[in-house]
């Protein structure tokens, strides 16, 4: 709703109210229409003040009512009609102004912002343009190449670059709805025409078609197939070259392409999974709302290797105190000065000091005693592990929580190597682990909730999207990543070769390839974890080389690495590159001569594969691995699986992580191709479809919103 008061006499104030953001649903819609008519219609009223309660002055379009049949009165005309009023309308914004929010404020004829309030358009991440005159008033406002900059990227701006940009004409450190009323009275019965920014031609520009052209093809290459940036380039073209009221025609058309687009639908699933993802629950019943964290000031970081290091330069950007371990002197000094120097690049692009005193570095695990929490990042390697876990058992005060940074050993079997398990948990970042979004927080069957309720608040602390997830080999990513990765190798014996899959993965939105991606990590990496599996031995030929444990294997992998071929770091991996470290791969004769001596050495018919068949067989495997986790409860709902594929594995967001693309998909078809590669490759039980996914065709394939109730229902049959 919005509420209309009269105050100093002449100033109607006008404030939203819609808790928590006061995002315009179609109630506030109607209020602002009903509370601006009053105002316009008392003739006591000289001039209106327009805010928000609580501090916020407005989170844009109310994102759910995208989904259904939107009632009330439009956005559009309700701005048209502020603008035009013959009374100074003043928006007063503290907190936020973004979407609709910031596109009402132009509307408005004058701007103060709050020192600490942030304004933008972020219509593109939810796969839209700013289709309320945002698209053809703020061109006109500050210039194109500046609204493209925020049209087309969607960030934020402070207050401070907002007044220096010309979107707000005063910022204030005190109480900006005083200072709002304050401007009001000051120009009360002023003329407003140059104070309506529709009128306003865009400031001039030479050579604007070349810029346009420059602009588009640089948002191309970074929308990496997302319709939205290139349709807001569009509309931001429109504003400069068409009077006010066609570039508005053509606002609304291209809105109208965007806003029933599959992409806009993923985007906006993928804004609520992201929220929905922090409200966790574990099968046994703890929950997000019932877990008290406990507070963390002070943390230790055990192995300062690559993860080690990224996680602390994460710890000490949030303003923790860390304590870094690493025993050997000589590995220690060269890790100080690699985080003294992100921490310096990092303070730089931030404009702010480096908090190089954050940070303690230390050869001797005694210097733990007294941190709140440990964060485990030594070597892949159980044995060394669970020394160092039975080392911190001893060390720690009492009631330390002990996390690993494992990307896939047991965190069960570390807890048990410590007098206190329930204070156990799994928080597996990725790498660069101070620029990765993602951190997956693995409970064990012993941690307790506020173990994890600790180590999702300290994650949220330092900026990372966390999502609680069970105890598994590979967690949720890096178990789904598996049968994703060995379709791959099939494909290739099959008779594709990397560069042909990694096009169709990058055509899809990825990217990088499959075997782009394992070049850059190290093949090393897998064929270590194979070993350790007893999987990579080498065998006799035949068809016993390709079968490990009763089911289809591909040796591709380790053959390569037998000779040394383990990608950038060796100038030589499923690609080529100009010398070891090169980053630009091209295609190598040697592999494609290998590839085929291998076929026929194994008595492989080489076919021809389609870019279809890639996606189908790479992504349905996947995804099938995904209703199996669902299904044991590892996750809690396809939410977040979506957001951990979203910030931990490139996963392009306009295709809403994998289980929502599955239902976009339709899962009956998603069903039908997994029992088709199944009948054809009966050998590879990645393919075989799982229950869940069975049990959601059965039950009519619900939207994926509704999943949860399928797997109640299938849990409760177990
Ligand atoms: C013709 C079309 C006209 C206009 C188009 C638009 O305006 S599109 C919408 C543009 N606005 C946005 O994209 C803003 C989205 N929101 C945010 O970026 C953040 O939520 C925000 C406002 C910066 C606040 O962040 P914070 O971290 O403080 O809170 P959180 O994100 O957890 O949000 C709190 C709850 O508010 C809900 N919410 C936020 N924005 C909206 C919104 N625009 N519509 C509906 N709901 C919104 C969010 O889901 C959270 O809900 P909860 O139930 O507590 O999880």
């Amino acid at each position: 709703m919005a509420q209309y008061s009269r105050i100093s006499g002449s100033v109607g104030l006008i404030t939203l109210k819609s808790p928590p953001v006061n995002a315009l649903s179609a109630v506030v819609r109607q209020g602002i229409v009903d509370t601006v008519e009053k105002a316009l219609s008392d003739p006591k009223v000289k001039s209106v003040v327009i805010c928000g309660q609580n501090g916020i002055f407005c989170g844009g379009a109310d994102i759910k009512e995208f989904a259904g049949n939107m009632s009330g009165p439009p956005l559009v005309p309700i701005i048209h009609a502020i603008e035009a009023a013959n009374k100074p309308m003043v928006a007063a914004i503290e907190g936020i102004a973004l979407g609709g929010g910031l596109e009402l404020a132009l509307g408005c004829h004058y701007r103060v912002a709050h020192a600490k309030a942030r304004l933008g358009l972020p219509e593109v991440t939810l796969g839209l343009l700013p289709a309320a005159g945002g698209s053809q008033r703020l061109p006109r406002l500050i210039g194109v190449p500046a609204a493209l900059d925020l049209i087309t990227t969607g960030r934020h701006v402070t207050a401070a670059e907002a007044l220096q940009l010309g979107i707000v004409d005063q910022v204030t450190d005190h109480k900006t709805v005083d200072v709002a009323v304050k401007l009001a009275l000051s120009v009360a019965g002023k003329p407003l025409d140059a104070r309506r920014i529709s009128t306003y031609l865009c400031p001039p520009l030479s050579a604007l078609d070349p810029l346009f052209e420059e602009v588009m093809q640089k948002v191309r290459q970074r929308a990496r197939g997302a319709i939205a940036p290139i349709a807001c380039v569009q509309a931001v073209r429109a504003a400069a070259a068409l009077p006010y009221a066609q570039g508005m025609e053509r606002e609304k058309e291209l809105m109208a392409t965007l806003f029933t687009s599959g992409q806009a639908r993923a985007l906006q699933y993928s804004f609520f999974a992201q929220r929905a993802v922090s409200k966790w629950s574990t099968p046994s019943g703890a929950r997000w709302d019932t877990s008290t964290p406990r507070p963390v000031h002070k943390v230790a970081v055990i192995g300062l290797g690559t993860m080690g290091r990224g996680i602390a330069v994460a710890l000490a950007q949030a303003g923790l105190s860390v304590v870094t371990v690493e025993p050997q002197e000589k590995q220690l000094m060269e890790a100080k000065q690699a985080v003294s120097g992100m921490l310096e690049r990092g303070a730089k692009k931030r404009g702010v000091a480096p908090p190089l005193n954050n940070i303690t570095y230390n050869s001797n695990i005694q210097a733990v005693a007294d941190v709140d929490l440990v964060i485990e990042a030594v070597f892949e390697d159980m044995a060394l592990k669970k020394k160092v876990f039975q080392q911190l058992s001893v060390v720690c005060k009492p009631g330390t929580f002990l996390c690993t940074n494992t990307s896939a050993l047991d965190v069960d079997q570390l807890a048990s190597q410590t007098r206190t398990p329930e204070l156990v948990v799994g928080m597996h970042f990725f790498a660069p682990a101070n620029v990765m979004k993602l951190l997956e927080v693995v409970y064990g069957p012993r941690s307790s909730p506020q173990a994890l309720a600790t180590a999702m608040q300290l994650g949220k602390k330092i900026g990372k999207v966390s999502v609680a997830v069970g105890n598994c080999r590979g967690f949720v990513g890096n178990r789904m990543l598996k049968p994703y990765i060995e379709q791959a190798f099939f494909l290739l014996e099959e008779g594709a070769t990397p560069e042909l899959v990694d096009r169709a993965l990058e055509e899809f939105g990825f990217s990088m390839g499959i075997f782009k991606v394992s070049d850059l990590s190290g093949l090393d990496v897998g064929w270590r974890v194979r070993k350790g599996d007893g999987l990579a031995e080498p065998r006799a030929t035949g068809q016993s080389a390709r079968i490990r444990e009763g089911r289809r294997y591909s040796p591709l992998g380790d053959l390569l690495c037998e000779q040394g071929r383990f990608g950038q770091k060796t100038g030589r991996g499923w690609y080529q590159y100009s010398k070891p470290g090169g980053r630009e791969p091209s295609s190598d004769p040697w592999f494609h001569s290998f590839l085929k001596e291998y076929r026929a050495k194994h008595g492989l018919v080489p076919r021809a594969i389609d870019h279809q068949e890639v996606l189908e067989r790479c992504l349905y495997a996947l995804i099938n691995e995904g209703f199996r986790i669902l299904e044991d409860g590892i996750a809690a709902g396809p939410e977040d699986i979506d957001v951990i594929y979203l910030f931990g594995y490139g996963w392009p967001s306009y295709r809403g992580g994998p289980m929502f693309y599955a239902g976009m998909v339709g899962l009956p078809k998603v069903l039908d191709r997994l029992e088709h590669y199944y009948q054809a490759h009966p050998d590879v039980p990645y393919l075989q479809p799982c229950t869940l996914l069975r049990r959601l065709v059965a039950s009519g394939s619900p939207p994926v919103h509704k999943w949860r109730e399928v797997i109640k229902k299938l849990h409760s049959q177990l």
